[in-house]
């Protein structure tokens, strides 16, 4: 059984990357994405507009849709503050595994739960299950068309409060309009947009920030 382009991407970060250093296994996944085989990794560029923006709010809590190898959960969790966590979804168990142990090679381990299962189930679960009071940070990354359910579901759950920051990927390419239309048309949150380009290309792309008013 010939393995995933996912396996590849974690064998090479386990025999090319530091342990314990998540800069490397950034910078290992990134070498490959860009060299070997493209994956859909938030990657390098875009990746510099997380990590401003999670400087900006400095989470207690933060929540990931879309773990997918890990390569944000990692990104991510390298700047959370002692005693900060993240949470991140993921419904495929192949990538969950994956993610797994990239979290773990890179040491951020005890800053991350890595949820396994789709984020419909997983969020009106935070409360009680996680013990999550309110999110300061959501990234969302999973499958485009999931980013307005989620973002009303999260309301919905009382998850969000005044000041809440929302980073949605892949605004572009491959897009998420009906996700732009409902953000930027509701009077509860204050959006911006920041342009870049796709991981890995020279293809435009862009992540929208938007800030939950309360
Ligand atoms: C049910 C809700 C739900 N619950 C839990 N986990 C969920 C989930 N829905 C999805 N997942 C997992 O999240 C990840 C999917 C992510 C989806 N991302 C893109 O499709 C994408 C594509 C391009 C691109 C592709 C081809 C191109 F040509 C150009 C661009 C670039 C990007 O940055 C991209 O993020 C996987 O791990 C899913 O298992
Ligand atoms: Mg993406």
């Amino acid at each position: 059984m010939n393995q995933s382009k996912e396996q590849r991407i974690l064998n090479f970060v386990l025999q090319n990357a530091v342990r314990g250093d998540p800069c490397s296994v950034l910078d290992t996944i990134d070498k490959y994405c860009s060299q070997k085989e493209w994956a859909m990794n938030v990657g390098d560029e875009k990746g510099l507009i997380l990590d401003k923006t999670l400087e900006e709010v400095n989470p207690s809590v933060a929540l990931e849709l879309g773990t997918y190898c890990g390569y944000s959960a990692v990104r991510i969790a390298r700047l959370l503050k002692p005693g900060a966590r993240l949470l991140t979804v993921e419904f495929n168990p192949e990538f969950a595994a994956i993610a797994k142990q990239m979290i773990e090679f890179a040491g951020v381990q005890d800053k991350v739960k890595l949820l396994e299962g789709p984020s419909e189930e997983i969020i009106p679960q935070l409360k009680k299950k996680y013990e999550v009071g309110t999110l300061d940070f959501v990234f969302l990354d999973h499958w485009k068309d999931r980013y307005t359910p989620d973002t009303i579901l999260l309301q919905e759950c009382n998850l969000l409060k005044k000041g809440s920051v929302l980073l949605a990927d892949n605004i572009i390419v491959p897009g998420a309009p009906e996700f732009i239309n409902y953000i930027r048309n509701n009077p509860r949150f204050q959006c911006t947009n920041y342009p870049s380009h796709l991981e890995y290309m020279k293809v435009v792309d862009a992540m929208e920030k938007a800030v939950f008013l309360g």
